[in-house]
């Protein structure tokens, strides 16, 4: 067997780490605020020349202390440098300030996650999403989703965007090279794909498959783009077995949504798809799959994001293993006839159709 505890790091660098994690919750606000007072970009501005906190201060309005406080941490963070009196911006402290992923992971975390994370033993320890309640009294987060406060509400749609956007060009040259006359979207949500794939196809209609309120403003949405005639809504509630998917599509769409449900719950969804299926009708899975990305940060935050599922969303869902979610394809009489990797950022497509 191979020795995995000599090819780890020394105990010096394994207690930082460790310090690193017990005090994860506070660098997290630093950088926050570092971010949302200003402080962080007049660093920046400071290019080669470095800035004092006192002209920092006079920059932001944020007092002398608060400035030193927050920068003696964010150096301790390696997110700036600190010399003679002086903060440079370091690499980490860059995409902190610019790198668009990392600012709508930070919302994502902040508005939607961090208050609630508190109750992640309970979430655990019962299987259900216990951090949800301070954010409203529904069963999961997807029945509270057209409700929600405002800029938590905006925070989830940008994350929720950020990732499915990247990826969405790419697939519809890889949906619409066999292009179907109708395409039934599982978890449409508001209708972003919905809208996108009638833009591109004159002779598509799409009917989004999702939750009462999700429909209303996916109503609303493809009525404002002047888009509504070829873009319809069927309430389902997926969790429900009872509930039949209706028959006719070219084509299941079904993207960044079995991950909002246990194996078990999956198995449930592609057997009803399945059920409504001909020979040749497609399904198309999109997941982001933590075993299939290039990057080690990659990997992190979807780890990350699956305990945004186990203690806000439902309390028994997350990002695969795509061993897993290929077992349930396979045990709903299903097979990938195309699997590909890396599109828009790390996510993969399987293509099924009836075994
Ligand atoms: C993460 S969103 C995915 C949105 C979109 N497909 C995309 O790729 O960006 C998951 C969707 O699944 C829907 N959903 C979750 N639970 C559901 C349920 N029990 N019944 C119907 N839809 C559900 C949610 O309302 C939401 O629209």
């Amino acid at each position: 067997m191979k020795d995995t505890l000599s090819q780890d790091i020394s105990a010096v660098e394994a207690k930082y780490e460790a310090q690193k994690i017990a005090f994860g919750p506070i660098t997290f606000q630093c950088a926050m605020t570092i971010r949302n007072t200003g402080i962080l970009k007049a660093v920046a501005d400071s290019r080669k020349e470095g800035i004092s906190a006192d002209d920092i201060s006079k920059k932001t309005g944020i007092s002398k202390y608060g400035v030193k406080v927050l920068l003696d941490m964010a150096a301790s963070m390696k997110v700036v440098r600190e010399e003679n009196e002086h903060f440079w911006l370091l690499k980490t402290g860059y995409f902190l300030l610019n790198d668009k992923m990392t600012e709508v992971n930070m919302d994502f975390v902040q508005d939607v996650c961090y208050e609630g994370s508190y109750y992640l033993e309970e979430a655990i320890r019962e299987v259900k999403p216990a951090g949800l309640k301070v954010l409203g009294e529904w069963e999961n987060i997807y029945k509270g989703l057209a409700e929600l406060p405002e800029q938590v509400r905006k925070s989830w749609f940008a994350f929720d965007h950020f990732y499915s956007d990247n990826a969405f060009p790419t697939l519809l040259e890889m949906v619409f090279k066999n292009p179907p006359r109708k395409l039934y979207d599982v978890g449409g949500n508001t209708g972003r794909w919905a809208r996108l794939c009638v833009q591109h196809d004159p002779n598509v209609e799409v009917t989004i498959l999702d939750l009462p309120g999700q429909l209303r403003d996916a109503k609303k949405q493809a009525e404002e783009a002047g888009l509504s005639e070829r873009i319809h809504g069927h309430q389902i509630d997926l969790l429900d077995d009872n509930q039949p998917f209706p028959k006719g599509a070219d084509v299941f769409w079904i993207s960044q949504c079995l991950d909002c449900f246990s194996e078990e719950e999956i198995l449930g969804i592609l057997k009803r798809a399945a059920a409504a299926m001909t020979a040749d009708t497609r399904l198309y899975i999109l997941e982001t799959y933590w075993d299939r990305q290039r990057f080690e940060g990659a990997e992190y935050s979807l780890n990350a994001t699956s305990l945004y599922f186990t203690v806000m969303a439902n309390g028994n869902s997350r990002m695969y293993h795509s061993r897993d979610m290929i077992k349930q394809v396979h045990a709903a009489g299903l097979i990938i006839d195309e699997d590909t990797d890396d599109i828009g950022l790390g996510h993969t497509l399987f293509r099924c159709r009836l075994a």
